[in-house]
């Protein structure tokens, strides 16, 4: 490994987020070197000093579950549900893959595609209810489920229950997989080993305090409700004491000036939303009327209801409420002084950046290995440029000499001379076109086997690194990346090119 090497790779023994000593900016050991996966990148300036608050989003964002564990329990759960409430069969094969553009588990021909999305290239056009978005970790197992019904039903059409139809299918499995969610399928089996199914992540604490100490806010909206934020946030901020035999179940709400729980995000973004907000008393998990967050004596009761005795006033936990009542409660004065962390670009980057205004940071964990394989492959990259400039420069060639064939008036030597280098040019024009094509075909499965590189379509960005680009300020693999920066880091982004800028640069180095 060279000294670029190691600049770019950074030393992956100091930053090893699940180990005993987390590697913080802060700490003495903290520094400018950030192994690559693990860079916050920028798509719109965003100067931390102008951000008063910072929130955080709790699935898939602070909490991340294990794919191993926890999707096999939403597939498992799932199946349950479709077997045992809504009559579909046993037998369905689990060891394949899925694609947008896949029948089932069929590769649709390039004719098939053409006939079912068009073949123009409209990448917003592709929205509820007409499409499913799989945007969010926890569809994974619907997706994967809705591909082996509809193989199913192709291959054997009476093993499905009468009448259903592909739309019937995918409701029936949307409706089991939420009822997962709801009814305690995955979240009670989550709650008694959290460690089974969530990453450890020591950095956590640390980055909260760190931010803290800087002098911002820090707050949590979560979708979840109460119990179970307690559950995982104990896990993931008390996790190692725990097991030196001290419970303290409530030590991780002094890392948050405000938690919001049930908060039904993205709703919860849309400023005339006139949720009623409660707050929520800890131990019994009940939920106390409350004034806009001010307490109010509940009916028959003249003094407002205090949160128990020992339990620091200053962390306050709601469930449910809006925005409005978010910025009342930490102050804010302007949406801009917000910075949100989460994980869904729909649920929790859109809206709060669209409509709100807040700064939004994206928590994309597949971006690791994708940017610490375009850094390996970045040899293999230049030479399918290289192909590619090749293929341009053939077919160009071969385009010429068949105009000059068809219009100029050449003696019969040219013209035999002409015939044979077309011919030539030609045979070259389809080798460089394979090989462009295989070398292609083999670098996107380096990322992944069947839907290649997670931000690309073909040479273009794909659909989602679009909505990225648009929504997210800020985007990464993991939220505890944001220890290893200054809290008062200015983010910039890179400089924007145009085609006709390429010619000028050199093939990347
Ligand atoms: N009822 C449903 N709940 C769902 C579904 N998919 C996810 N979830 C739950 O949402 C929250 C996400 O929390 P956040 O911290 O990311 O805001 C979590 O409790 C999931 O169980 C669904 O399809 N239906
Ligand atoms: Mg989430």
């Amino acid at each position: 490994m060279d000294h670029s090497d190691r600049t770019m790779l950074g030393d992956k023994a100091l930053q090893s987020h699940g180990g005993e000593k987390p590697h913080i900016w802060s700490s003495l050991e903290g520094g400018p070197r950030i192994d690559i996966g693990k860079q916050i990148f920028c798509n719109r300036s965003l100067n931390m000093r102008n951000i008063v608050a910072i929130g955080f989003d709790m699935d898939y964002t602070l909490a991340q579950y294990k794919p191993e564990t926890f999707e096999s329990l939403a597939y498992e759960g799932t199946v349950r549900k479709l077997v045992y409430d809504l009559g579909y069969p046993q037998e369905m094969d689990r060891h394949k893959y899925v694609k947008v553009a896949y029948h089932g588990f069929r590769e649709l021909s390039k004719e098939d595609k053409v006939g079912t999305y068009g073949n123009t290239f409209i990448r917003d056009s592709f929205d509820e209810p007409d499409y499913a978005l799989i945007d969010t970790l926890f569809s994974l197992a619907e997706a994967y489920l809705f591909a082996q019904l509809v193989d199913l039903r192709d291959n054997n059409p009476g093993k499905v229950p009468e009448g259903a139809d592909y739309p019937r299918m995918y409701k029936d499995v949307r409706a089991a997989v939420d009822l997962c969610h709801r009814d305690g399928t995955l979240k009670q089996v989550v709650a008694k080993d959290p460690k089974r199914y969530i990453n450890e992540d020591t950095s956590i604490v640390p980055m909260l305090k760190m931010l803290r100490n800087s002098g911002r806010l820090t707050f949590l909206v979560t979708n979840s409700l109460w119990d179970y934020t307690n559950i995982v946030m104990n896990f993931l901020c008390a996790s190692h004491k725990l097991e030196g035999g001290i419970t303290c179940k409530f030590d991780w709400l002094q890392y948050f000036d405000v938690v919001i729980t049930g908060s039904a995000k993205p709703g919860f973004f849309l400023e005339d939303n006139r949720a009623n907000i409660f707050e929520v008393e800890p131990e019994s998990g009940m939920l106390l009327n409350n004034d806009n967050g001010t307490p109010m004596p509940q009916v028959g009761s003249t003094s407002p209801k205090m949160l128990p005795k020992g339990l620091n006033k200053r962390y306050r936990v709601f469930q449910g409420g809006s925005v409005g009542h978010l910025h009342k409660l930490l102050s804010i004065e302007s949406s801009t002084q917000v910075l949100y962390v989460g994980d869904h670009i729909y649920g929790d980057i859109l809206r709060s950046k669209k409509v709100l205004g807040w700064r939004t940071m994206l928590v994309v964990p597949e971006l690791e290995r994708e940017v610490e394989l375009l850094w390996e492959l970045r040899d293999t990259r230049k030479q399918l440029r290289l192909l590619r400039n090749e293929r341009d420069l053939v077919e160009d060639r071969v385009h010429h000499l068949k105009w000059s064939l068809k219009f100029e008036s050449l003696g019969d030597d040219e013209k035999q001379n002409m015939i044979s280098s077309l011919g030539e040019l030609e045979s070259r024009r389809d080798q460089v076109r394979l090989a462009h094509q295989q070398a292609q075909g083999d670098y996107h499965q380096k990322f992944h086997k069947i839907w290649g590189q997670l931000m690309k379509t073909g040479y273009q960005n794909s659909r989602f690194a679009h909505q990225v680009e648009r929504f997210a300020c800020l985007y990464t693999s993991q939220v505890s990346n944001l220890s290893l920066y200054s809290p008062d880091k200015c983010y910039r982004p890179s400089e924007d090119f145009m085609p006709h800028e390429f010619i000028f640069f050199p093939l990347e180095k």
